[in-house]
């Protein structure tokens, strides 16, 4: 079975390497990443992992689709992807000192176009941020690209006193649930 992973993060393919499966490609989705109008966050997420799996899926018929979105929510509010020092800034003084989820989902389309879906929720709590602590974190650059302006596998690990859930659905790709789906379908992950 042709395993296609439908995504452009190097971090969600040495994720899955992790649990010892190597996509046969990788071909990452193109698509639209605007959150609807009061769009609730773990709806999105599903919503987006689904939509880039459809969208490789047209590209290569008979083969298994995996595609991810992770997003991190404060509240129903759901948090940019940083792309500039602004985002960073105002995601690091929104997740100060308080607790956020981390939404992560993952679709599985089989070769006969059945899709499966699971949902990953991490909660995670950040010491109360000194301003010094939110520039130095700033100016290191890792929040670059990073759902809610922080990457969990860097340096702001050392900021984040607890979390609850799936450090690697934190990162990426919640495993657990990719080794499900894929156990689901017979694809053999071990
Ligand atoms: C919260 C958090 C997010 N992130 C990353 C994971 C995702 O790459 C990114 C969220 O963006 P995504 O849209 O989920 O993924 P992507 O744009 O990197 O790749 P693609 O859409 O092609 O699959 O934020 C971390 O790396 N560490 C973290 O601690």
């Amino acid at each position: 079975m042709r395993l296609i992973l439908a995504s452009a993060s190097p971090r969600r393919l040495d994720l899955l390497k992790q649990i010892g499966v190597t996509p046969d490609a990788v071909d990452p989705a193109d698509i639209d990443e605007t959150p609807r109008k009061d769009e609730p966050p773990a709806r999105y997420a599903a919503r987006v992992a689904a939509e880039k799996g459809a969208a490789v899926a047209e590209r290569h018929p008979g083969a298994l689709i995996l595609s991810g979105d992770t997003i991190v929510a404060a509240g129903r509010r759901i948090l940019p992807k940083a792309e500039t020092v602004q985002d960073a800034r105002m995601c690091l003084e929104l997740l100060s000192g308080r607790r956020h989820r981390v939404l992560s989902a993952v679709t599985l389309i089989a070769p006969d176009g059945k899709a499966r879906h699971r949902l990953s929720e991490s909660i995670v709590t950040f010491k109360r941020l000194h301003p010094d602590e939110i520039d130095a974190y700033i100016a290191s650059g890792e929040w670059e690209g990073k759902a809610g302006g922080y990457a969990i596998q860097g340096r702001a690990a050392g900021l984040i006193r607890t979390i609850q859930g799936s450090h690697p659905g934190i990162m990426g790709l919640p495993l657990y649930e990719v080794r499900t789906l894929l156990l689901a379908v017979g694809y053999p992950c071990d």
